[in-house]
């Protein structure tokens, strides 16, 4: 079985196909023995899906790779296989006109509206059901998805990442745990410059601008206001190897064969805190 590690460093293309260019990596997952669609009491959703939402470069492709690092590391082989999906691959096609804007760092993709938010509920859907999946890649200099997909089979944990996974509620409902990644503003900034001038064929002042004039303002309007769906919020992301620790642990507890009381996700459950 294969599983797509994505490391978004490829120069100005999707995440995914950095992610494949490292190479489908097997990733043996969890020993559960849980099968098939999931309904009773005693069963945990298979695949698993989380939701990780946050600012842009706040760290969620980075916490999805620990999140994966850490349940390899635990030993807990044997069958079960983690994705990490983008909703960056489900930006919708731009016009010719909001094409030439998005060259100059002036269409909006932190805006709800930019988002095939059918086409993501379908895939979810879809994933949700085990059936294989093609996902569409995004590549971030031609501003579009592109022809090439990636095919997504048998996954036992699906992980979701993108600034507004919670923002739709059709999606939002679909994950059986939600994480929002917590990082300073300045930090995200200063991460993003770097990112877009090196992997995303940007200038600094098209960054600059498109950040203080959609960015910013989006963040704080579409993305910040989600951050209560959160089961678990994680401040400074990646560098918090204690949330990432309790993370992982409760994914495994969860999908420990034979435990008892196991049952599906409430919408109340709560692994450390949730937000005021
Ligand atoms: N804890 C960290 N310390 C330093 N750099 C980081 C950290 N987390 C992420 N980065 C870097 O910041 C950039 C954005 O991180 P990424 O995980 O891709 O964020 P997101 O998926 O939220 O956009 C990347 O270049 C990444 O290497
Ligand atoms: N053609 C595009 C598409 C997206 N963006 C920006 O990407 C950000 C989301 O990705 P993260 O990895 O940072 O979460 C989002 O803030 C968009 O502004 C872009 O610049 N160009």
């Amino acid at each position: 079985m294969n599983v797509y590690m994505f490391d978004g460093h490829s120069e100005g293309r999707s995440k995914a196909e950095g992610w494949l260019d490292q190479g489908i990596m097997a990733f043996p997952l969890l020993n559960a023995r849980y099968e098939g669609p999931l309904g009773g009491l005693d069963k945990v959703p298979r695949p698993f899906l989380i939701g990780v939402a946050g600012g842009t470069a706040s760290g969620k492709s980075t916490v999805c790779d620990k999140i994966m690092e850490q349940l390899k590391k635990s030993g807990l082989e044997h069958h079960r296989h983690v994705t990490i999906i983008s909703q960056d691959s489900f930006y919708r096609d731009l016009t010719a006109e909001e094409h030439e804007r998005a060259k100059k760092g002036e269409h909006n993709f932190d805006h709800p509206d930019s988002f095939d938010v059918e086409l993501m509920r379908r895939t979810l859907v879809d994933i949700k059901a085990g059936k294989v999946m093609e996902l569409p890649m995004y590549d971030y200099i031609a501003h579009k998805r592109t022809t090439k997909t990636t095919v997504i089979h048998c996954a036992d944990v699906v992980l979701f990442e993108g600034i507004l996974v919670f923002y739709f509620p059709e999606i939002r409902d679909l994950f059986n745990m939600r994480l929002f990644v917590d990082t300073d503003p300045d930090t995200r900034l200063s991460r993003r410059v770097l990112r877009d001038v090196e992997e995303r064929g940007r200038s600094l002042e098209q960054i600059l601008h498109q950040y203080m004039t959609l960015v910013k303002p989006a963040f704080e309007e579409f993305c910040l206001p989600t951050k209560k769906y959160a089961d678990v919020i994680i401040p400074r992301g990646a560098d918090n190897i204690v949330a990432v620790d309790l993370i992982v642990q409760h994914i495994q507890e969860l999908m420990r064969p034979n435990r008892p009381g196991r049952r599906q996700r409430n919408n109340s459950d709560s692994i450390v805190g949730r937000p005021h």
